[in-house]
């Protein structure tokens, strides 16, 4: 009620919104359920999943921030996304010792397909995040999907690198002997192993030997490996994850009620390689009303960096063509 009386008299971006959070019931769904919640443009916080989700909503429905929770098992995800103006989806199997996020794409990929095609049907205009790996195929579903219900809108549409430049502050920290919070790193490319390139040239620790240099820039790119093998079994990042999901809806929130230089790194429908085949990259974004309001350019790289992100495409052109060929040969 109160969302559609403060849209009905301004023509200034709305105050009020709803985010839908489908997988709201997992390890990181739990706990970015109760980020989103401490958000206080969040006025409306839908939680889906399979099983699960009404309990995780009635406990956070405590928190005492202005906003309702409600919680949705399968027969409500209609109502779940209707009205939604940011989705974020970290539903999906989470990897195990061993396992690449690649080897994820055949549970993932369907579980991926399905909600986009509901979130299609009854959100179309929602700003849709996506957390399911592998991200650099999953996104590209999701694209695929929109095209085939003919709402596609390449500026709504973001795959949650936000962990990656998260990782990259705190290590580039640990190495430096700073405080992470002053430590800006932007990360490009995609979200797996060679594919993240973090671009420490530009930042104040250019003049890192060699080895230093590789070592960080390794662990940046595994460090989701780090949080697999400690766990043990029991599954991925999560909390950390929770934080960077909740960070990056808070930046798209931002950008759509209108706030100034509102930027962040994230896996995009993006001009930058299109013309080498690589139709999804990730690169700093400008968000604003519409979504994507400016994709930066790399800006000035080293040598080594040229390197890493030629390699970097050639990964990513086979896993969005995966992801592409999954949704035409499984529509
Ligand atoms: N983008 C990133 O940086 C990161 C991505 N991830 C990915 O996020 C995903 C989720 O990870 P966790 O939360 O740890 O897994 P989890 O297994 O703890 O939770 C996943 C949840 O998704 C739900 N789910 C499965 N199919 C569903 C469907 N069709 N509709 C709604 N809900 C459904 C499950 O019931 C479960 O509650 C994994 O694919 C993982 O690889 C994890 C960490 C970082
Ligand atoms: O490593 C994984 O499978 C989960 C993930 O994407 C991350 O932690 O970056």
């Amino acid at each position: 009620m109160f969302k559609s009386a403060a849209r009905s008299f301004s023509t200034s971006p709305a105050a009020a919104y709803k985010v839908a959070v489908l997988g709201a019931g997992g390890g990181i769904g739990q706990p970015l359920s109760l980020l989103m919640k401490l958000n206080h443009k969040v006025t409306d916080l839908a939680l889906y999943d399979l099983r699960g989700a009404p309990g995780v909503a009635a406990d956070v429905s405590h928190v005492p921030t202005n906003s309702t929770v409600k919680g949705y098992e399968p027969e409500g995800l209609e109502e779940a996304l209707t009205g939604s103006d940011v989705i974020v989806i970290p539903a999906g199997v989470p990897r195990k010792p061993g396992m690449t996020r690649d080897d994820l794409f055949n549970t993932n990929a369907s579980i991926v397909r399905d909600l986009a095609k509901a979130a299609a049907d009854y959100a179309p205009n929602a700003a849709v995040c996506i957390i399911s790996n592998p991200v650099n195929s999953t996104v590209p579903i999701v694209a695929e999907v929109f095209k085939s219900k003919g709402v596609y809108n390449p500026k709504k549409l973001f795959g949650v690198t936000t962990l990656d430049v998260l990782r990259a502050s705190r290590f580039v920290s640990e190495v430096a002997g700073t405080n992470p919070v002053d430590e800006h790193v932007t990360v490009v490319g995609g979200h797996s192993g060679i594919t993240i390139v973090p671009l420490l040239s530009q930042t104040k620790h250019k003049n890192l030997s060699e080895e230093t240099r590789d070592a960080l820039i390794h662990r940046i790119q595994f460090g989701g490996d780090e949080v697999v093998q400690a766990k043990n079994g029991a599954g991925s990042a999560t909390l950390s994850m929770a934080q960077a999901g909740a960070r990056f809806a808070g930046a798209v929130l931002n950008g759509l009620a209108g706030e100034q230089d509102v930027v962040e790194p994230t896996f995009v429908d993006s001009p930058l390689f299109k013309d080498e085949g690589v139709d999804f990259f990730s690169s700093k974004v400008t968000l604003g009303v519409e979504g994507v309001k400016a994709i930066h350019s790399l800006g000035e790289l080293s040598s080594h960096e040229e390197e890493l992100v030629k390699k970097a495409k050639e990964t990513l052109i086979t896993n969005i063509k995966k992801g592409v060929d999954f949704v035409k040969q499984n529509p």
